[in-house]
């Protein structure tokens, strides 16, 4: 096993929120990147357990999920098992930019990655920003999240835009590694206004409710 860390970077109102994430995401993604292929395989299997045995993602019809690029919490093993569940996925396309669509899984080994470091993504006819709507769970990609919700991401603000089409009462649930989620009191993520806040994160072992489900994102 690869010793990771929690990185912190302390902050104060003085300074300049965006630079201090961008430190955050730089510090994960150096922790991220001690991870063997054999670990992230492993730990893949293990998100696919947790998500898929949740009792709202049993019951969906509909899961809004991620098709995760290399050091991320891997998802091959949920794709593949929600499809052979018969539940309906969706996955974010980008396009040639950076737009905002959906598409649903057709099979995980049709999934492409256009460019290098960009996700995979289904090559079929795509949807809006507002397919999300149809979505019943959302699982989303992030770098860490504290224990109020808040989420740290790849730092486009993909998320915090698109989440805005999230029906009121549909969970909202990040994969993080167990090391990503932040004690809010002592050490909380830096926040911007625009910053939307998920209900759970779930970690190689477990669900880590952070919200009441009925909150807004
Ligand atoms: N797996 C996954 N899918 C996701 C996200 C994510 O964080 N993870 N997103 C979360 O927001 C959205 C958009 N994600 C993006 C991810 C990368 C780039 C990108 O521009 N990549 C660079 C290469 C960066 C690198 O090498 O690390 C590039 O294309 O030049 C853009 C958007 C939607 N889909
Ligand atoms: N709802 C929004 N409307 C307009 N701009 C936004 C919105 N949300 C985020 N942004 C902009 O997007 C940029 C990135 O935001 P942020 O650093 O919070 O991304 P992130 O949540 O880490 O990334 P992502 O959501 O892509 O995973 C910021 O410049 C921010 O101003």
């Amino acid at each position: 096993m690869s010793a990771i860390a929690q990185p912190y970077v302390p902050f104060g109102s003085g300074d300049e929120l965006p630079v201090v994430k961008e430190q955050f995401r730089r510090a994960i993604i150096a922790e991220r990147d001690k991870r063997s292929p054999r670990e992230l395989e492993r730990a893949a299997h293990d998100f696919a357990q947790v998500v898929g045995d949740l009792q709202q993602v049993r019951a969906a019809r509909t899961v809004a999920a991620y098709a995760a690029r290399a050091s991320e919490p891997g998802t091959s093993p949920l794709l593949d098992r929600l499809s052979r569940r018969g539940t309906r996925v969706l996955l974010p396309v980008l396009g040639t930019g950076l737009q905002r669509e959906w598409a649903p899984l057709t099979s995980v080994e049709e999934l492409e990655i256009r460019a290098p470091g960009r996700p995979p993504e289904p090559a079929g006819p795509t949807l809006g920003p507002d397919a999300l709507a149809e979505a019943d769970v959302v699982v989303v990609p992030a770098l860490a999240v504290d224990t109020a919700g808040y989420r740290l991401g790849h730092g486009g603000g993909w998320y915090d835009r698109v989440l805005e089409h999230v029906r009121p009462g549909v969970p909202v649930i990040a994969l993080v590694f167990g090391e990503e989620i932040y004690d809010a009191d002592s050490q909380p993520l830096p926040v911007e206004p625009h910053d939307r806040r998920v209900h759970a994160a779930v970690t190689t072992t477990k669900l880590r409710e952070l919200r009441d489900w009925s909150e807004p994102v």
